[in-house]
């Protein structure tokens, strides 16, 4: 039974939420997964991101070891909403890959911050996390705000004909450390 803490950032508005699970405060380093929203993937069960399966996946490994925290940070589309999501997606279905689309669109490929990890994770005392991704730039990102991420556990999940693409670009573009791709897991 996961506990849900919802969390507002003042300057924005915005709700954020982190669902936890079992003793966090006890020093051990927290199974954990920083979770960017993706409405299609997450809600509607789209197929064209990995998003819904990992969501799926991390919050069965944290039952699995009874302890552990998901951070849901609602930063739709990498940062640049849904609306503009969904025009990003027309552009890549013309042909543009997930990168291009959002430059097509005039914005960075990944517009995402990772900042109020800080004070949700200080809010229960967590100070070391064994963080579920294949993003490296999240690992550092995380770093660099004090957040000693003790390991990376690879989150590889539901690769399928309409996804593999943006997978690809992923891992050739966004630096995702993916098994099976250009890029090898370390
Ligand atoms: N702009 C844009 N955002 C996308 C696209 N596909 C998925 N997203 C968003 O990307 C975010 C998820 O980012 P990912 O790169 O899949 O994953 P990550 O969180 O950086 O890395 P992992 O921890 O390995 O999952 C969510 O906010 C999605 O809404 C796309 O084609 N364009
Ligand atoms: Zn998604």
């Amino acid at each position: 039974m996961f506990q849900l803490h919802a969390f507002v950032v003042p300057e924005t508005g915005k709700e954020h939420v982190m669902l936890t699970l079992g003793d966090l405060d006890n020093g051990e380093p927290v199974l954990a997964r920083v979770h960017s929203e993706c409405l299609t993937g997450d809600g509607l069960f789209s197929q064209r991101c990995d998003c819904g399966a990992q969501l799926e996946t991390a919050l069965e490994m944290i039952a699995a070891e009874g302890r552990g925290a998901l951070l849901y940070l609602r930063q739709e589309g990498r940062g640049i909403g849904l609306l503009n999501k969904i025009r990003a997606y027309n552009l890549q279905d013309q042909g543009a890959d997930t990168v291009e689309a959002n430059e097509q669109l005039g914005f960075p490929a990944d517009l995402r911050r990772y900042d109020l990890c800080k004070p949700m994770l200080d809010h229960f005392g967590i100070e070391r996390l064994r963080l579920m991704t294949n993003n490296p730039r999240k690992v550092d990102a995380l770093r660099e705000l004090g957040i000693d991420v003790t390991e990376r556990i690879p989150l590889q999940v539901n690769r399928n004909r309409y996804n593999e693409g943006y997978l690809r670009t992923k891992a050739i573009k966004l630096g995702h450390l993916f098994k099976g791709y250009l890029v090898e897991e370390e």
